[in-house]
């Protein structure tokens, strides 16, 4: 059971509900302030990882200000005093679009280093799913125990060892993950100036491999237990990780799990095509946040070329989303689900799970405010006729 839609505006009422108590809130209501608090907060190296991206980072921002061309038509009389903003994905009520992407390496954002958990555990207590990356410091079992009642979907970095994906799916499977998300974008990682400079990349290995040590077909491929030999097991890592996979792969990706299929990094129409012909039941838009490769266009320019080539598959859609208003306008153009990837690594790093729980309020509350000002009571009143161009 999913948790029934709520008035998001109530984290407003709340907040000045302290404030009439002298409570000040603990936490930032801005990004902007968001970030900088985080990055004061967290080690250098660890700031260099979260908040870079390729390149010169042009399309990483650019993701960002994608959302400033675009303005919400304001409609009055519409008496919109109560919002509905949950969405049918895979079979599931979602009590809202919002969904928290991948982060992988996500537990060195957390004091004692579970990030993954405490993001699973802001997940049950918002309701807003959490996509478990592969690469997590505690085992995918651990994190799927800590969701409650919120649906989590598990996102795999296929590697090359087909038994070893099999093996992670089917423990995915077991633990009651409701959706298995295939990254496409990410085999092999960019040229990322901000991870070089600090030259930390390779030691986030030790920090993200929980899902491989404790896999049965990873750990039978190693001449020791991780637990006395952790080099040889990061170097068969190192050797089975990326897989640069091809659409004869895609069959085999399908028959791996009767669970809903989404692939994520699909950004060309035509890819969304052929994904959608391979049997897929979601495609994910993303750039990985500007993480992979510099130079291209921002995700949300891409967006609607891809809702039209789904033809009614869902579509789920990151990178660069900052605000309530932002998924308001990706919602808009045709996403059926918006995900965030550093604005909760943020709230982790300054609050843990409280942090992430904040970050998620203020973006659902900002969302439903914005639909009650502006007349928009359902998410399937946001079309792109509800949109302008900013000039
Ligand atoms: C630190 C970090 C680690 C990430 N790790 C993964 C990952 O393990 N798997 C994946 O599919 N995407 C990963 N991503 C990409 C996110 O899922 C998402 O596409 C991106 O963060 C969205 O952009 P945003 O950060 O601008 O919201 C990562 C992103 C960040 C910032
Ligand atoms: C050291 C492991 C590689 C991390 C890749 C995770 C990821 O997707 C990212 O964007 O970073």
């Amino acid at each position: 059971m999913t948790p029934t839609p709520r008035p998001y505006k109530d984290y407003q009422d709340e907040i000045y509900l302290d404030g009439l108590r002298g409570v000040v809130p603990p936490y930032p209501m801005t990004y902007a302030e968001l970030e900088a608090r985080a990055q004061a907060a967290l080690p250098p190296s660890v700031v260099s990882y979260v908040a870079g991206g390729a390149g010169d980072e042009r399309t990483q921002d650019a993701n960002v200000t994608a959302f400033e061309r675009w303005g919400l038509m304001p409609r009055m009389f519409v008496g919109a005093d109560r919002r509905d903003l949950s969405v049918d994905l895979f079979g599931l009520t979602l009590p809202s679009p919002l969904f928290m992407a991948p982060i992988g390496v996500l537990g060195i954002c957390a004091q004692d280093g579970h990030g993954d958990l405490a993001t699973a555990r802001a997940a049950a207590r918002t309701g807003v799913p959490m996509i478990a990356s592969t690469l997590s410091a505690d085992p995918l079992e651990e994190v799927a125990a800590e969701f409650g009642e919120t649906p989590g979907f598990f996102q795999l970095y296929t590697p090359t060892d087909r038994e070893l994906a099999e093996s992670l799916v089917r423990r995915a499977e077991k633990s009651g993950f409701k959706a298995i998300v295939v990254t496409m974008d990410t085999w092999i990682t960019g040229w990322r100036p901000r991870d070089l400079s600090t030259a930390n990349f390779p030691q986030l290995r030790g920090h993200c491999l929980a899902n491989y040590f404790s896999d049965p077909v990873f750990r039978a491929q190693l001449p020791a237990g991780p637990e006395q030999d952790p080099q040889s097991a990061i170097l068969k890592w190192v050797q089975l990780f990326g897989n640069p996979l091809t659409w004869d792969d895609l069959p085999w990706l399908r028959s791996l799990t009767s669970l809903p299929l989404v692939v994520k990094g699909l950004c060309h129409p035509e890819d969304v095509r052929r994904a959608r012909d391979g049997g897929v039941d979601g495609v994910y838009c993303p750039n990985h946040g500007g993480r992979q490769a510099n130079g291209g266009l921002p995700a949300l320019d891409v967006l609607p070329d891809v809702v039209a080539a789904a033809e009614g598959l869902p579509v789920l859609f990151d990178s660069g989303v900052r605000s309530g208003a932002d998924v308001v306008k990706a919602v808009a153009l045709g996403a059926t689900a918006v995900g965030v990837g550093r604005p909760y690594a943020y709230g982790l790093g300054i609050g843990g799970a409280d942090g992430v729980t904040h970050v998620l309020r203020s973006l659902l509350a900002e969302a439903d405010l914005l639909m009650a000002v502006d007349g928009y009571p359902s998410l399937a009143d946001l079309t792109p006729d509800a949109l302008r161009r900013v000039l």
